[in-house]
């Protein structure tokens, strides 16, 4: 379904992706680890089109990733970043805000937010905070539950539990293992039970 062939790129005179390949499956659970600084988040950037690598190619469903593709690329694609928006924004604005983008139009976006905010035991009074007002953990569940939402067939997700207590990341490992759609994650926690990814090293 996703495929890097061979991609080269390097910052500034320095190699961080050096020929490296990848295939990734429908469906695949992927983690990926390795020490900081060595590219994981610069992956996830080429795979969404806003690097381009210097040498090689990507693939989605065998669709070469260019200038063209790439908007229909993105549209399979939820990610999720480090930095969820730090807009002052109230969280049921944002949720209105990303349910009105014309790729999420179509889906009942907002059909499963009670029963997501109850199963990462979020409240329904976070719907009326400020985001820049919310815990770390609350924001890392709530960039979570908006992936989840728009319902896309892949789900980049870059640091989305080290801010959690150890039982809500169990939570979210048991949705990442029981869901259909392709999931590419990163992350420093050392809890995820193996059996549940493939673990791409490099
Ligand atoms: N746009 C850019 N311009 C220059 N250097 C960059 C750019 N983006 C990333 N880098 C550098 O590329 C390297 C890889 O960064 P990246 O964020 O992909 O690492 P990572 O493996 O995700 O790290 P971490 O685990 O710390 O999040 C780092 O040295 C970073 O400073």
């Amino acid at each position: 379904m996703i495929r890097f062939e061979d991609v080269c790129l390097s910052f500034g005179g320095k190699t961080i992706l050096d020929n490296f390949s990848l295939e990734i499956e429908a469906g695949e659970k992927i983690l990926l680890n390795a020490p900081s600084g060595r590219g994981k988040s610069t992956l996830i950037k080429l795979l969404l089109g806003f690097i381009r690598p210097q040498r090689g190619s990507i693939y989605y469903k065998g669709k070469k990733l260019t200038g063209e593709s790439i908007h229909s690329i993105r549209r399979d694609i939820a990610w999720v970043n480090q930095d969820i928006t730090l807009r002052k924004l109230k969280v049921d604005e944002l949720l209105k805000e990303v349910g009105d983008f014309s790729a999420n139009r179509n889906i009942n976006f907002f059909g499963r937010l009670d029963e997501l905010l109850e199963e990462f035991a979020l409240s329904r009074e976070i719907l009326h905070k400020n985001i820049d007002k919310l815990s770390g953990g609350e924001r890392q569940r709530l960039g979570l539950i908006i992936a989840i939402l728009m319902d896309r067939e892949v789900l980049l997700l870059d640091e989305v539990t080290s801010s959690l207590d150890a039982a809500m990341k169990r939570k979210v490992e048991e949705w990442i293992a029981s869901t259909h759609k392709t999931v590419i994650l990163i992350s420093h926690d050392s809890h995820w039970n193996t059996d549940n990814f493939r673990v791409v090293r490099w």
